[in-house]
């Protein structure tokens, strides 16, 4: 060990079930891997965070990090024997919670902040500042060592969060949407700085950005009402995602159905057609995803190119999304230039169709 993380990382196992939260979650993060949680508010998210630092006891659950039992309540899979009752107390159990504000101990130094966590596992006041120093150059904020935490700003404080939370070398990184509270610029900074220093340390990761997904994640978890509905790489879940939110995140029209004579039924009738990748078997559950940008809006059946995905909807809501703007409807989204919008005197309430080519949808078992 170097004054850095651990030198061999260690994984993860959690399995928990809160009745009064209705959350009952399994998540195996493997050494030196890292898992961005994602899912809509209310899903159980920082429930399963704050349950693994130790914050919350659920009803039953065991979860243990490498050959140490953070706890273990019983009532789940590996309790074959009647299991000892284990809650090891958040400060033992090799965490490091970092949340969206820095909630840096405001009577102590910056340099005193970043030494709590070795000073606290037994370093003494030379060794810790040492470490603190290094990692406060690691995250470039050497310059803010003598600095009370009321003196920087949210962006530095937020650094130096980063720098207390690894110079504790912790077993496991817990983030709580750490950029979520930072201006857009200061946050591609720290975004930066943390897809540098995690590189091989076992983290989970709350977020609600693509790109923190796409540069602090090697795996996606996706969280519906308290239970994982789906996980993959992150180009996995960007690409062919399986769950709604899972779309929803990677930007795509999704719908679900079964497999029925080449096309998706969903249970509402709607037949797509689209290309199977691949094809799923008769009758199989499977899902539909296409960009919004291949959805043409229409105020008729368009007869030139007749497309087998023509269906009537009903505009609910015009959004900006980049140079274009995002046409939702009771049933999908579009995306359409401004112009396009305003030509077809787009409004919520208005009755459009809305048609997709069969080799622009993705269908594949869900
Ligand atoms: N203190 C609490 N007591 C009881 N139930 C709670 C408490 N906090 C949250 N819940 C419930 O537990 C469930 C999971 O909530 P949780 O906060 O873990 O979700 P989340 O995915 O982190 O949401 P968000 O994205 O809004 O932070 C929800 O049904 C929520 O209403």
């Amino acid at each position: 060990m170097s004054g850095g993380t651990r030198d061999t990382p260690i994984g993860l196992q959690v399995e928990l079930e809160s009745d009064e939260r209705d959350v009952r979650v399994g998540l195996e993060v493997a050494a030196g891997e890292r898992v961005a949680l994602l899912g809509p508010n209310g899903s159980g998210k920082s429930t399963v965070l704050n349950t693994i630092a130790g914050l919350i006891r659920p009803d039953r659950g065991r979860a243990s990090l490498g050959e140490k039992v953070l706890f273990d309540l019983g009532g789940t899979a590996h309790d074959r024997q009647a299991s000892r009752r284990v809650w090891r107390p958040p400060y033992a159990r090799g965490t490091s919670l970092l949340a969206q504000e820095a909630l840096l101990f405001p009577h102590l130094s910056v340099i005193d902040n970043v030494g709590f966590g070795p000073r606290s596992t037994g370093a003494g006041r030379s060794e810790a500042r040492a470490t603190a120093r290094q990692w406060l150059d690691r995250v470039g904020a050497a310059e803010l060592a003598d600095r009370r935490p009321d003196q920087v700003s949210g962006g530095q404080a937020q650094r130096v969060a980063i720098a207390r939370a690894l110079a504790a070398q912790p077993d496991l990184l817990l983030l709580d949407e750490p950029l979520a509270a930072l201006d857009v610029a200061v946050a591609v900074e720290v975004r930066q700085l943390l897809s540098r220093v995690l590189a091989t340390q076992t983290t989970v990761l709350v977020t609600h950005e693509v790109l923190d997904a796409l540069l602090l994640a090697d795996r996606v978890v996706v969280l519906e009402q308290g239970r994982v509905v789906e996980s993959g790489t992150t180009a996995e879940v960007l690409t062919r995602p399986r769950s709604r939110f899972g779309a929803q995140f990677a930007g795509l029209n999704f719908a679900t159905g079964v497999f029925d004579d080449g096309a998706l039924r969903t249970a509402e009738g709607v037949r797509l057609w689209g290309t199977g990748s691949p094809v799923p078997a008769q009758s199989q559950r499977a899902v539909a995803v296409f960009r919004p940008s291949a959805v043409i809006v229409s105020a008729s059946v368009p007869t030139d190119s007749s497309p087998r995905n023509a269906h009537p909807a009903t505009i609910t809501e015009l959004e900006p999304m980049g140079d274009l703007l995002r046409v939702h409807t009771d049933r999908f989204a579009a995306d359409l230039t401004a112009a396009a919008v305003a030509e077809l005197g787009l409004r919520p309430g208005s009755e459009v169709i809305l048609s997709v080519k069969a080799s622009e949808v993705a269908i594949y078992s869900a």
